[in-house]
């Protein structure tokens, strides 16, 4: 049988997960492929590590040795940061490779760049394990949804903030704890912060958007906000009023533009994400022919995101050349609360009490933590004047908060 020759660059959760899956379902692969596949070659940073590598592979630390390597058919990049990845994946198409990326923030930055070269060489990008893990939401988008204008994305993105925001809740974890718990697990990326700050969910909603809608938000007007103001006093009102804290992205398109916010809110119980727990992430699609449909799956670790990978390298050994600009016809206006609507709020920090006649206060759930009803304009102007206030936004209906409300004040 001949063989197809891979080389794995990266060997930490993500490389030795694809490396391991690549060994344990060769049977799956060779039939699946009619070759066998074979790692030929695996970079790394530090050749020192003790690794579990067979001796037949090439350890090198010299991305120039793997490119002089004689037979060479796919680049699996699992490493961090944008450089020198962008240059390392630029070369293997050059030298005619289809190449395969789990990295976002290289992805968000250089994707299109590295689809246009691929199409010259005429080879394929895998990017599947750039968002939301193991789940299949790049290649039901791009292969699956054709036709749908898609009107709406809404995500949970970041599994490790995800995992946090769950611990902290259900175990009552710190945010310190749970974080390195998080780190422990091989969710959390090298610098945690990525996390933590939204900026991970960030490039992920840019890939997502440049998939569903042809194009991009302009990365300065999208609101980005972690989870690191939510303390374990907030996540307790919450749930008190049967609310729970989830870091969500969206994205949608007004008029000419598509707009995208990255950034904690509330959701109740009758909110597809409310149950999305852990590192799970989830992504739920509004398109004009299908309606609404949530994939949800593990957003992170080893093996989720090897088998992103894996389905990846059997796509791109078996398809054809992808399209440039990844993609698909814009996408479909939507008509969504503008700025002006009033809507409710779980708002802490105040030193006034909430200060414009055009807030209303609904009630104070617990010393110092308050609902309030007012326009997102409104309770920004709030903000701006008493810099101690946090607020998140309570999506869902006004019946189910009020009964929650009710319920909080019997306990
Ligand atoms: N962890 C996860 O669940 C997921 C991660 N990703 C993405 O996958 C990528 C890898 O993540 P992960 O495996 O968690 O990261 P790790 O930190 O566990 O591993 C990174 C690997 O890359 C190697 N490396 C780093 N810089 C270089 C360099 N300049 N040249 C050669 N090798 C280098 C390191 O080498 P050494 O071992 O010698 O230090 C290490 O083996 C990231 O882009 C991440 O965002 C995507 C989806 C999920
Ligand atoms: N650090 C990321 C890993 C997967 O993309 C996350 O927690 O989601």
């Amino acid at each position: 049988m001949s063989v197809i020759n891979v080389a794995i660059l990266g060997f930490g959760t993500v490389g030795e997960g694809v490396y391991r899956t690549i060994q344990s379902h060769s049977n799956e692969l060779a039939a699946e492929l009619g070759k066998e596949v074979e790692v030929a070659a695996v970079l790394v940073r530090n050749k020192q590590k003790p690794r579990d590598i067979s001796g037949n592979v090439l350890l090198t630390t010299d991305f120039e040795e793997i490119l002089q390597l004689p037979k060479l058919d796919v680049v699996i990049e699992c490493i961090v940061d944008k450089d020198p990845t962008f240059s390392y994946l630029k070369k293997a198409i050059q030298r005619g490779c289809h190449i395969i990326t789990a990295n976002k923030e290289m992805f968000a930055h250089h994707g299109n760049e590295l689809i246009e070269l691929a199409e010259q060489h005429q080879v394929s990008v895998g990017f599947e394990a750039t968002v939301a893990g193991g789940i299949p939401v790049i290649q039901t988008l791009g292969q699956l949804l054709k036709i749908n204008r898609v009107q709406r994305i809404l995500g949970i993105l970041n599994g490790t903030s995800n995992f946090i925001l769950t611990e902290m809740r259900d175990k009552r974890q710190s945010f310190a704890e749970s974080l390195l718990r998080a780190q422990e697990n091989g969710y959390a990326e090298a610098d945690p912060t990525n996390d933590v700050e939204g900026y991970d969910a960030f490039y992920k909603t840019m890939i997502l958007s440049r998939l569903a809608f042809g194009e991009e938000p302009d990365w300065r007007d999208v609101e980005r906000v972690g989870i690191t103001s939510i303390t374990s006093e907030l996540i307790e009102a919450a749930q008190n009023l049967g609310l729970r804290f989830k870091h969500i992205a969206s994205i949608w398109k007004s008029g000419t533009r598509i707009q995208a916010s990255v950034k904690p809110v509330l959701v109740g119980s009758e909110h597809p994400f409310y149950h999305v727990e852990g590192v799970e992430n989830a992504v739920n699609v509004k398109s004009d022919i299908v309606g609404e449909i949530t994939l949800q799956g593990p957003g992170a670790g080893m093996y989720p995101t090897a088998s992103a990978i894996i389905e990846d390298l059997v796509h791109v050994c078996q398809s054809h050349v992808p399209k440039s600009n990844y993609l698909k016809t814009s996408g479909e206006d939507i008509e969504l609360k503008n700025e002006h609507q009033r809507e409710y709020w779980l708002v802490q920090g105040l030193v006034q009490k909430y200060g414009s006649p055009a807030i209303t206060l609904v009630d104070e759930i617990s010393e110092g933590i308050f609902v309030l009803k007012g326009s997102k304009k409104d309770i920004e102007q709030l903000a701006q004047r008493q810099p101690s206030v946090q607020y998140f936004s309570i999506l869902g209906n006004e019946e189910f908060l009020v009964r929650g409300i009710e319920e909080a004040k019997a306990l």
